[in-house]
């Protein structure tokens, strides 16, 4: 593994493929042109607007978005990370909330269907069916080791509060781990540094977690601050509320000193 620059997007998606996928692409190439090598795209980049949409429009975003990661990854000889974006699965009319790791040849490296699905119901007034929609995935997300960017592990932003999910992949051998999202304002404001902070510090990983912001559609609105947290749980870049990228280094020798600072994984005891 050597040291090199990852990014964490930031955007507004809209019901809207084409023109998220013309912000995903500007956005790509802003992180490239500031010398990142590996870059990451939120939850939902593709779209976000109501699920009736959603599923209408589901064959066409997942063939769309998947043909994008990978002729974006080779146009810009860059790893990518992308999603969640709905992949239709069954006869059910329902989809996985899939997330890709692509590498800079257009390969598909690594693919994660989101377990834990979102099924809440905030004070906001706000609630949330992700189920109604979404098959939950039911295997646990896999690490790709990369001789030059680290052991890489996949989730999607709810799955941030389980942490099971995070050691299994630490105990793989993961570097750096992904939380694209698309967090709500309300519960953003909150639990989403702390939560991301936590599952860092408690892998001595670094956490990267590309976001959306701003108002979508309708009453939906994101917390934003994409942001790249090193593994001992300092934040080393914030998008704030804004679309754009946060950059930061990930460096190896930064690993082993946190990890020989804090040896806790080796301390392990019931999982
Ligand atoms: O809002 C939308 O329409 C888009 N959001 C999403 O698609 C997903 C599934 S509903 N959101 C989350 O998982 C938020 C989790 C979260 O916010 C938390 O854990 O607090």
């Amino acid at each position: 593994m050597k040291s090199y620059l990852a990014a964490a997007v930031q955007m507004t998606s809209l019901p809207d493929l084409d023109k998220n996928l013309a912000q995903a692409e500007e956005l790509i190439e802003l992180a490239v042109r500031r010398g990142a090598e590996l870059v990451s795209l939120p939850e939902n980049f593709a779209f976000l607007g109501t699920e009736e949409e959603k599923i209408e429009q589901a064959g066409t975003i997942a063939t769309k978005t998947e043909k994008f990661l990978k002729t974006a990854a080779q146009k810009f000889q860059v790893t990518l990370v992308g999603g969640g974006f709905p992949v239709p699965v069954g006869k059910e009319g329902k989809v996985y909330n899939t997330a890709l790791l692509v590498g800079p040849s257009g390969e598909e490296l690594s693919r994660y269907e989101k377990a834990h699905l979102f099924d809440v119901d905030l004070p906001d007034g706000n609630t949330y069916r992700e189920s109604r929609t979404v098959m939950a995935g039911v295997k646990l997300p896999d690490v790709y080791h990369s001789e030059q960017l680290g052991g890489i592990g996949l989730s999607v932003c709810y799955d941030v509060r389980f942490p099971e999910l995070y050691r299994h992949l630490s105990k793989l051998g993961a570097d750096v781990l992904f939380v694209p999202a698309a967090f709500t304002a309300y519960t953003g404001k909150d639990h989403w540094q702390v939560l991301l902070q936590a599952r860092a510090i408690e892998n001595t990983c670094y956490a990267i977690a590309p976001a959306q912001t701003g108002t979508h559609y309708a009453m939906r609105q994101t917390h934003g601050h994409a942001m790249i947290i090193d593994p001992w749980g300092v934040i080393l870049a914030d998008a704030g509320d804004l679309p754009g990228v946060a950059i930061a280094e990930i460096s190896p020798q930064r690993l082993a000193r946190a990890r020989a600072q804090m040896p806790s994984l080796q301390h392990r005891v019931f999982a």
